[in-house]
Order: C-alpha cells, then sequence, then structure tokens
C-alpha cells in the first residue's frame, strides 16, 4: 500500500463520520450565514509571495515544532510576503481539524486555503461553511470529471481551488481554466518517507525537487505555485518559474522560532 492509499483511506473513514456528526442539510444552513469570500489568487498575484501552512504533523516528518505552530496564524498575518495561508484540516494524519480553520477565520485577514483529501461534494461545501476561501484539488485523487465538477461547485460557492499535480499526464487532466496550478514536489505514491505518527525524522526523504521542472507545462494563465519540501535556502531556485511557494514544514520545525525563519524568506526574496 502507498503512501497516499494509506491516507486516502483514513481520510474517508474521518469523512464518513464527519457527516453523521454534521449533516449536509446543516453544512447548507451554515453556508447561508457564512462570511464573504476572500479571493486567494488576486492576493498572490503582485510578486512573487508565500502561502504559509499551519499542520500539527505530517506522515512524513512527525510532528512539528509545538510553539512554531502556536504562533504561526500571527506571524503569517504579520509577514508580508505571506499572501495566503494554508490549513491542513485533515486529523489524523496532520493533526488539524475544520473547526480549527474557522478559529483561524475569526482573526485571519489574509485567504485560507482548506488542505485536505477532498473526495466529496460534502467536503467542498463544507469548507466554505467554516470560512475557507479556496480548497486544495488533487489530480492523483479524483479523475477529471471530479476535478470540473468540484471546481464548479467550489466557484458556485464563491471560492477558488488550487489544483495540485505531480505528473504531465495529471497536468492533462486539469479544468482549462484553472487559476491556481500547484506541482507538489512530495511523492504521495512512494511507499518509503512515511514515519506515521509515531516519530520524528530529520529528512523528508519523499521529497522529489525534479517534479519542479513541469511548470513550464502548466495551464497558461494559471498562477503557479511550487509545493513541498521549501526552505529559505531553496526558496530562490523556484521564484523564477513560479508565481508562490506553499511552505510549511521548514517553518513550523525551525528550532529558532517560525519568525526568525520567516524572516529568512523575506531576506531570501528581496536579495
Ligand atoms: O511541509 P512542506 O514540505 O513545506 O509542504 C507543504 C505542503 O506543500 C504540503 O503539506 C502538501 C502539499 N500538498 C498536500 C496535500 C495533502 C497534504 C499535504 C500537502
Amino acid at each position: 500500500m502507498t503512501f497516499l492509499d494509506q491516507i486516502l483511506k483514513d481520510a474517508a473513514d474521518e469523512l464518513s463520520a464527519t457527516k453523521s456528526r454534521r449533516p449536509a442539510t446543516e453544512i447548507r444552513g451554515m453556508i447561508a450565514d457564512a462570511p464573504p469570500v476572500r479571493p486567494l489568487p488576486e492576493s498572490l498575484e503582485a510578486s512573487f509571495c508565500l502561502i504559509a501552512e499551519i499542520k500539527q504533523r505530517s506522515p512524513s516528518v512527525g510532528p512539528m515544532r509545538e510553539q512554531n505552530v502556536a504562533e504561526a496564524l500571527d506571524a503569517y498575518e504579520e509577514s508580508p510576503i505571506v499572501r495566503g495561508i494554508s490549513i491542513l484540516t485533515n486529523n489524523l494524519h496532520f493533526g488539524g481539524s475544520i473547526e480549527y480553520l474557522a478559529s483561524c477565520r475569526a482573526t485571519a485577514t489574509k485567504p485560507l486555503l482548506r488542505k485536505d483529501f477532498i473526495m466529496e461534494e460534502y467536503q467542498v461545501r463544507e469548507a466554505r461553511a467554516f470560512g475557507a476561501d479556496a480548497i486544495l484539488l488533487m489530480a492523483n485523487v479524483l479523475d477529471a470529471a471530479r476535478l470540473a465538477g468540484f471546481y464548479d461547485l467550489a466557484r458556485e460557492l464563491g471560492m477558488q481551488a488550487l489544483f495540485e499535480v505531480h505528473t504531465e499526464e495529471e497536468i492533462a487532466m486539469l479544468p482549462a481554466d484553472v487559476r491556481l496550478a500547484g506541482i507538489n514536489s512530495r511523492k504521495f505514491k512512494s511507499d518509503s518517507g512515511f514515519v506515521g505518527a509515531k516519530g520524528a525524522s530529520d529528512k523528508d526523504f519523499s521529497l522529489d525537487y525534479g517534479a519542479f521542472e513541469l511548470a513550464a507545462k502548466l495551464p497558461a494563465g494559471a498562477l503557479k505555485v511550487a509545493e513541498s519540501g521549501l526552505s529559505a535556502t531553496n526558496v530562490g531556485s523556484v521564484r523564477g518559474k513560479f508565481h508562490a511557494g506553499l511552505v510549511g514544514t521548514s517553518l513550523l520545525r525551525d528550532p529558532r522560532g517560525i519568525r526568525p525563519c520567516l524572516g529568512e524568506f523575506e531576506d531570501a526574496l528581496h536579495a
């Protein structure tokens, strides 16, 4: 079983528990009262910037540094290079929840991306109900018809979608009018690099930076996002080919704290 198979199986279980706790009718009621959406593409457009992530842990490296996670939202709000905030809502593998996203929404002014393994329409509506401005749609999880259908639904609800790909075949599955397209350098299809919830690793064995070379093949007109494995040291190498970098681990595990690390990213991007 690959990394992704295991996560998807667990995520499907998580989803069915959620749906029995909070039926779709309740979600529709919440949407009627939801505050307006803040557009993520417009927020990213001006110059190379970061979508900075919040998660408690990840299956590829284990726990993040607790203090960094606690300070993340405020630090991201303050930093001029952060123009969007990605919040993992998967619980078992990343320690997140949709309620946590809603609590961020209460203070955050920057657009929020719901990062999860979206498999059903329910999760698209749920994202809007709890205050997400955009959702992640993964081309290695959904077929072309569902990628397009979930995109339509997201836009009907006022949200945007970041489409995630790893290969040229996945790029071919994307709707023609995508606004946000990301290449994930993390190899979800491998069975290596999975540390599970049990421990931490110093090295992330699941990365393949070669995937970033596909940037040139992404749909014209989309803002391009480089995802995973970025640090202040290597971010300079993607800024020419991408509009934004999606960064979590290097910020959330920096032993000096999250603000010094963000400062390093700022220096790297202004250099
Ligand atoms: O923590 P990193 O290596 O900086 O990566 C962030 C982000 O790209 C990664 O969390 C991610 C990208 N796509 C995903 C899909 C599901 C879960 C997580 C992800």
